[in-house]
């Protein structure tokens, strides 16, 4: 018979079925953190892995507490206004939530000895800053476990570190391996059938393979958690919960008239992701798509609205223009050479030496503050969208300075100055998603189909 935990219903033959993240926003205090239950639970159905981030800005925060620790003196740790901020957001949402502070006692006192440590070197290696800035997720995992066993539903915390999250020692950008699908998945199963808890999990968080240490996964890397539990585990669903109705044709940051694109392939969202938009982690769709495991982006703030999903295909043949991301603050390298061939190997090195090195064998113009702007879209469409893209851009007095269609069969990408950028994203925006007249081209290229 089924056993009851909270809303959830946990029988002996129920598997593990969806995995559900939510990121920094969605569990930013007390009050969200009770949303958030209220979102699992509003699933009677599902048996969910949860992966959640850190609270808040907490990443950041502990990212530069880090920094002034290095300076200030172990005797003036205790000033640092972030250590300050963090303490007293955990202290409070423990204290609104009615736990014991013994849930976050002994990782608030560590996180001082390690702020004191940091003072004490006067060093901090990035080694030691994934170990600083791990503490986030380990605390928030930690309150929300401790928080759903309080209201009844049983809940088992886990970090990534110690169940099996194997990477390299790339530390602030660790990959991960591939001994850990089997591991967390004997990890994570084997809890589940012995003693039925919802797992949450720390996003973000590995263990490098040779060094033994934390690891971290890249700034938003808890997408990239999920989706590697979705993955070893062959579960039906990866749902990753943000602050937004989904992937936007644009950051809404830039143009707040973004909308929702309601579905997206695997490449599509990884291009989107490669070429800067913020809302999914580079490598987050890698694992979806290895398992062929759908991912639905959804809103914690306004879970009633349908989201993207994100598939191995979907009907493209009314699709032009999916969306339009922007990556600022990018260095072009102009070469002129007839001498190229064979001087393989030369960008691997740094900036200055590859200039250095290619002013022997060509002319070459170091070219900062360029932007990319990257069209995601239907790339049988492209000479359509290229018309339309430089009909708007030459009607706004944009110069393009670099055009490329690379081997990806959904992104086309402009490079133009890095200050007219923004409103080059506003202008395609408007002409591509919300200028309801279709050009005479489109028309043409609709009906062809
Ligand atoms: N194309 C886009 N679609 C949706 N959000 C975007 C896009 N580009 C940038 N963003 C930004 O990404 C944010 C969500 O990503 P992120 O901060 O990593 O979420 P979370 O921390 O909840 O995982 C949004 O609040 C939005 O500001
Ligand atoms: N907390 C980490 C990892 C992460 O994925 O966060 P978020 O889901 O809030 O983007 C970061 O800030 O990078």
């Amino acid at each position: 018979a089924a056993e009851t935990l909270g809303g959830i219903g946990v029988g002996g033959g129920d598997q593990l079925s969806v995995v559900m993240k939510f990121g920094g926003s969605s569990v930013s205090s007390a009050a969200r953190m009770r949303e958030v239950a209220g979102l699992i639970l509003a699933f009677p159905e599902e048996r969910p892995v949860v992966v959640l981030s850190a609270m808040g800005k907490t990443t950041n925060l502990l990212l530069l507490a880090g920094e002034k620790a290095v300076g200030c003196g172990v005797i003036r740790v205790s000033e640092i206004e972030e250590w300050n901020l963090i303490k007293d957001l955990h202290i409070k949402t423990v204290e609104e939530l009615a736990l014991p502070r013994s849930v976050i006692h002994t990782m608030l006192d560590e996180l001082e000895q390690l702020l004191k440590g940091i003072a004490m070197m006067k060093e901090l290696t990035l080694r030691t800053t994934d170990y600083l800035v791990s503490f986030g997720e380990c605390m928030s995992t930690r309150i929300f476990a401790a928080y759903l066993n309080k209201i009844g539903v049983k809940a088992r915390q886990y970090d990534a570190f110690d169940i099996g999250f194997i990477t390299t020692d790339d530390f602030g950008n660790a990959d991960i391996l591939e001994a850990t699908y089997p591991a967390v998945a004997k990890r994570l199963h084997g809890d589940w059938i012995r003693d039925p808890a919802i797992p949450i999990v720390t996003g973000f968080l590995g263990k490098g393979w040779k060094s033994g240490a934390v690891t971290t996964l890249g700034r938003g890397g808890s997408d990239l958690t999920a989706t590697t539990i979705g993955k070893a585990l062959g579960l039906r669903e990866i749902q990753v919960w943000k602050d937004v109705d989904g992937v936007l044709t644009c950051d809404p940051n830039i143009y707040p008239n973004a909308t929702t694109v309601p579905y997206l392939t695997f490449e599509e969202a990884a291009e989107l992701a490669y070429f800067g938009a913020q809302v999914l982690h580079p490598q987050s769709m890698r694992p979806a798509r290895e398992g062929d495991i759908p991912v639905r982006v959804k809103n914690s703030y306004n879970p009633k609205a349908p989201g993207t999903l994100i598939t191995k295909q979907r009907e493209m043949d009314k699709v032009v223009l999916t969306s339009i991301v922007l990556k600022s603050n990018v260095t072009m390298l102009d070469i002129v050479s007839t001498r190229m061939l064979g001087q393989f190997g030369f960008l691997a090195k740094e900036l200055d030496h590859v200039v250095e090195e290619l002013e022997k064998i060509a002319v070459v113009h170091l070219l900062q503050q360029r932007a990319i702007i990257s069209l995601i879209g239907n790339v049988r469409r492209s000479s359509l969208i290229l018309e339309k893209a430089f009909q708007v851009l030459r009607k706004s007095g944009v110069n393009v300075q670099m055009i490329s269609q690379g081997a990806s069969k959904v992104n086309m990408s402009l490079i133009v100055h890095d200050s007219e950028a923004k409103q080059c994203i506003k202008a395609l925006h408007q002409a591509f998603f919300e200028d309801d007249v279709l050009t005479e081209v489109e028309e043409e290229a609709l009906h062809m189909s």
